[in-house]
């Protein structure tokens, strides 16, 4: 946002014009949801972000509210476009100690912003603890004071818990990644001016997991096409008392549109999987040849490895099988025991094989494959990054913020998945969902991008009382909604 603020400036906008848009889009989101509320304490800290609340306290009063400003510090330290704005404010101010949120209706968090360097303490961390046991409602600007914008986390124990945030050009990572999103409480975006070539000048760290950034590549069926032109996905079954996880990535691959889907495993699985599907159909394993032939057989298009696969002598062969076989994969579950703290061998074995890979580990398989590898302290989307540079592969991170991460460096993160949806299954739904995407030709980015936001569309369509047993069958709501256009 600094670059986008200097280019913004260095175009002919000035830093004025861009904090006066602010503070009024600020004013704005307090009349329009809190329209009864009269009197409103506004925190200001020593920054621009204060500066966009003494704008937020003129407008607010010009409207007719009774507004006081709370300063954190002293008005002569103020510099620059905040020390401007401070001036032209002519109604009430007190020390940031004296606030009266007893008074207040409704409380404007200005104080930190984009510029928040270390923990709050003092004076400013009593007064956010004062603002939140206020019971009053929280607007915050820019971000809520303590977070972290960038990483979603907040910097020390002392944080806004806000009910709702108004910020400027973009999002910032912090608002969508968690505990983040759940602290900035509604959020909302609004344009201050700052030009497209300003904006362009600044490349986003990621984006929003939405339909428009791989809906030019999901796959449309053709009338033409026959069930092997729209890919064959084999999916590697373990032993017969963990057969449930890769039956439900079986039927995901199927439901996301996949021509066919093939469970391959020994007999007494294949024994138990036949009590089960009917459109899913069961291959045994050669005992000798493993599965490799079957996976050379060209209309194989995708395979899945890792749910319910279990971490024995019989399961890494077959995994070895499948890298030497090469195609697109999607690995998860236990291919993070089976290299746990090895991600340069996982690494080597995707290049070698030639392996178009997506990996779906949650954050215990990610810090389990990983082991200190990626600096636990950044953020989860340059963590996801970090392991898909390292990885070769598209890596999803999972959780209610699924990031997922290409080695390319882009990133999208997820914020449509309802809390429900963390339950047991539902990653080897996800799972299944990716490989019948890949097998009708989908890049990985975008299969595992587009598979991510289906899932969470698909449980939001059955709603609470879902389990993973629920969501395959909740596959073709999500899919419609992406026909017609929601959300895109
Ligand atoms: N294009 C845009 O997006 C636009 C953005 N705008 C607004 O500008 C905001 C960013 O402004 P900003 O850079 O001045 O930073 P801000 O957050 O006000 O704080 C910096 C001050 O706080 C201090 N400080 C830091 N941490 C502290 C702590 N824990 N405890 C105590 N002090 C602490 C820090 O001191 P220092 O670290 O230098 O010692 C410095 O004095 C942005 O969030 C948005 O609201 C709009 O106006 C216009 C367009
Ligand atoms: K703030």
């Amino acid at each position: 946002m600094a670059k986008v603020d200097a280019a913004a400036i260095a175009a002919g906008t000035s830093g004025v014009a861009l904090m006066e848009n602010a503070g009024g889009a600020v004013a704005d989101v307090c009349a329009r949801d809190w329209r009864d509320v009269r009197r409103v304490l506004i925190l200001a800290g020593p920054g621009n972000n204060g500066g966009d609340g003494f704008v937020a306290a003129r407008r607010l009063a010009e409207a007719g509210h009774d507004v006081v400003v709370a300063l954190a510090g002293d008005l002569a330290s103020l510099k620059g476009d905040a020390a401007e704005m401070a001036e032209r404010w002519m109604g009430r101010t007190v020390d940031l100690v004296e606030a009266p949120f007893g008074w207040a209706e409704l409380v404007v968090d200005a104080l930190f912003g984009a510029g928040l360097s270390r923990p709050l303490d003092g004076r400013s961390a009593a007064a956010v603890r004062a603002a939140n046991d206020s019971g009053r409602p929280i607007l915050a600007v820019d971000v809520p004071s303590g977070l972290d914008g960038a990483t979603g986390r907040p910097l020390g124990d002392a944080c806004v818990r806000a009910d709702a945030t108004v910020t400027f050009v973009r999002l910032k990572p912090g608002h969508v990644l968690l505990p983040g999103r759940a602290l900035c409480g509604r959020v909302h975006l609004a344009d201050i001016g700052a030009p497209d070539s300003a904006i362009a000048a600044a490349r986003p760290a990621a984006m929003l997991n939405r339909p428009a950034l791989w809906r030019s590549s999901f796959p449309e069926p053709s009338i033409e096409g026959h069930k092997y032109s729209r890919g064959h996905v084999a999916v590697w079954s373990g032993p017969p008392l963990a057969g449930g996880a890769s039956r439900l990535a079986a039927a995901s691959a199927l439901r996301a549109g996949a021509g066919a889907v093939t469970l391959v495993g020994p007999r007494p699985a294949l024994e138990h999987h036949a009590a089960h599907v009917t459109a899913v159909m069961l291959r045994e394993l050669d005992p000798r040849a493993g599965w490799s032939d079957f996976l050379a057989d060209r209309r194989v298009n995708a395979w899945v490895f890792g749910p319910g696969a279990g971490d024995t002598e019989a399961s890494r062969e077959a995994l070895d099988q499948g890298f030497s076989s090469g195609g697109c994969a999607v690995l998860d579950a236990d291919v993070f025991s089976i290299f746990e703290d090895r991600p340069e061998e996982l690494g080597a074995a995707i290049e070698d094989g030639g392996v178009e890979a997506v990996l779906t580990p949650h954050e215990g398989e990610f810090a389990r494959l990983m082991g200190g590898r990626v600096e636990k302290d950044a953020s989860k989307i340059d963590r996801a990054k970090a392991a898909a540079a390292l990885l070769g592969a598209t890596v999803v991170l999972k959780g209610p913020d699924t990031v997922v991460a290409s080695p390319d460096g882009r990133a999208a993160v997820a914020d449509n998945a309802p809390a429900y949806l963390a339950t047991a299954g539902a990653g080897d739904v996800l799972a299944g969902i990716a490989a019948g995407l890949l097998a009708q030709g989908m890049p990985c980015f975008e299969a595992a991008a587009a598979a991510v936001w289906l899932h969470g569309e698909a449980a939001k369509s059955f709603g609470r009382g879902l389990t993973a047993d629920d969501l395959p069958y909740a596959i073709p709501a999500a899919l419609r909604a992406l026909e017609n256009g929601d959300r895109s």
